[in-house]
């Protein structure tokens, strides 16, 4: 809080500085502690000049919120200061402060100002708040839209039938009504989930302004609200999330952290009960989010589940022709030959993301070399990506599935803190095979094998490894498991 001690200067300045203090009143006794606290408890004023008060913020998320639903009511406790007082501006503290030089913060006299200093913004005239107003405001914190991810550019097939009817669904009906709720789409990577999910944000956001949708991959959210917490401004955080009419969580396996998986949860409940769409994708069903509160876990498994599958043949020819259809709008007379489609087509069987990356290297080193595509060339370009396909043909749930019936324990056993030796070699071969047939990272095996460290992994990597130099009937076994999961 500013007092008029701290603004260093006498007269007019103590003079707004018990107008502050009693417009900060009225607004406490007005609006309560709580809801005082959470949004002006940090509001600084910088300067008062030619009628403008300008008010400060830590945040601009706090900027755009007070902005759009308080400054009516600032506007007027002020007005009712005096003549003095015409209008209110709300700025982020850091920006308020590079674009006036001066600290003393009600005394800052036109002529005063550095000429290199740019003037302070015309004030906003008050106006009253618009609905696609309030609905803007979650494109400050909503996570970076792809433009290119929308429903034009996404390729139906038998795989992802399901879940692009749901969202589609969503995106059309959510005006008239939530239908299921949540929903929650899963697949391995790069099967088109971010693209849906952000496919029906665009189109919501185009044909419904008005309704306040957020799109957030998990890691924002917890940056979001890790930010909010030092920001002093959680409660405002929290206040605004669960007034949202459609949340989005994307890559949902990555929401970590007791505190705030609650948060999370709470937000969905309340979404949710007051008959809001929640829509979340994940690597894996709510059932092997392994790190996840139980609680998250079961109200995820409550709503509406579609996985996407690998796509068939016909769904692959087709993406990888829009893609290269889309490369040829900035790379003109960019064509592949039919040979080497069907030769992508047949050896790039796991995602759209590979099918596209295939498409990719193909342009490159088509620009780059200026020979002609042909098969060979496109044999030799795409090598990696074939071995990396197949290497992540392997799912961890086979892995485990099979190692647990191979070993005869159960998976929980293979999940669970139990460290008696039949059930701790397993595990330490089920990490093993999940290092050497997968893409995972270490951390990740280590999360979806209960939540371990990734030195635990490291650990059984190594061990294994070097008993396969020694053993050769644990060779020949690994072998077979290898060839049974390869199959
Ligand atoms: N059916 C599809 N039609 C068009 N493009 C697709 C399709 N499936 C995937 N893609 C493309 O493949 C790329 C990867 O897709 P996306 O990022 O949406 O996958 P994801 O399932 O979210 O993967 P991850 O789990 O790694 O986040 C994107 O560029 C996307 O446009």
């Amino acid at each position: 809080m500013l007092e008029a001690e701290a603004c260093g200067v006498a007269g007019a300045a103590v003079g707004h500085a018990d107008a502050w203090a009693r417009v900060r009143g009225r607004l406490k006794a007005d609006l309560g502690d709580e809801v005082f606290s959470c949004w002006f408890a940090g509001m600084n004023v910088e300067q008062i000049e030619g009628g403008t008060v300008w008010l400060s913020v830590p945040s601009r998320f706090l900027k755009t919120w007070i902005s759009t639903h308080y400054r009516d009511k600032l506007a007027a406790l002020w007005q009712a200061e005096g003549p003095a007082y015409r209008k209110v501006e709300v700025s982020v503290r850091s920006a308020m402060r590079a674009k006036v030089e001066t600290p003393a913060r009600f005394a800052a006299p036109e002529a005063a100002r550095p000429a290199s200093a740019p003037a302070p913004r015309a004030a906003v005239p008050l106006r009253p708040v618009a609905d696609a107003a309030s609905a803007r405001l979650f494109d400050d914190i909503s996570s970076p839209l792809d433009p290119r991810y929308t429903f034009e550019n996404f390729v139906e097939g038998a795989s992802n039938r399901l879940a692009l009817a749901a969202a589609r669904q969503v995106a059309d009906g959510s005006a008239s009504g939530v239908k299921f709720n949540p929903l929650y789409i899963h697949s391995s990577v790069g099967q088109g989930k971010t693209h849906l999910l952000q496919a029906l944000t665009h189109r919501l956001k185009a044909e419904h302004p008005e309704m306040r949708v957020l799109y957030l991959t998990a890691e924002h959210f917890m940056y979001r609200f890790v930010q909010s917490l030092q920001t002093q401004s959680a409660l405002a955080f929290k206040e605004a999330l669960r007034t949202i009419d459609l949340l989005v969580i994307d890559d949902m396996q990555f929401l970590h952290g007791k505190q705030i998986q609650q948060e999370f949860c709470h937000t969905v409940n309340t979404l949710i009960d007051g008959a809001r769409q929640v829509i979340v994708a994940a690597d894996r069903p709510p059932v092997e989010l392994e790190t996840m509160d139980e609680r998250v876990r079961s109200r995820l498994s409550g709503g509406l589940l579609i996985e996407i599958g690998a796509p068939d043949a016909a769904t692959r020819r087709s993406i990888i022709e829009r893609r290269i259809a889309l490369t040829a709008q900035h790379m003109p007379g960019f064509s592949v030959p039919d040979d080497v489609i069907d030769f992508i087509v047949r050896n790039v069987t796991t995602s759209g993301r590979d099918l596209e990356g295939a498409v990719t290297r193909l342009a490159g080193h088509n620009q780059l070399t200026g020979l002609t595509l042909s098969l060979t060339m496109a044999e030799t370009t795409l090598k990696d990506l074939i071995r990396v396909t197949d290497t992540r043909r392997v799912k961890i749930e086979d892995i485990q599935r099979v190692v647990s019936k191979h070993y005869n324990v159960s998976k929980q056993d293979l999940l669970s803190s139990r460290r008696t030796r039949s059930i701790v070699w397993p595990r330490q071969i089920a990490m093993y095979l999940a290092k050497s047939l997968t893409l995972r990272s270490l951390p990740e095996i280590g999360r979806r094998f209960g939540g371990r460290d990734h030195t635990t992994v490291l650990h059984a990597v190594r061990k294994v490894e070097e008993m396969i130099g020694s053993d050769e009937a644990l060779t020949q076994e690994i072998e077979v498991l290898k060839r049974m999961l390869e199959a």
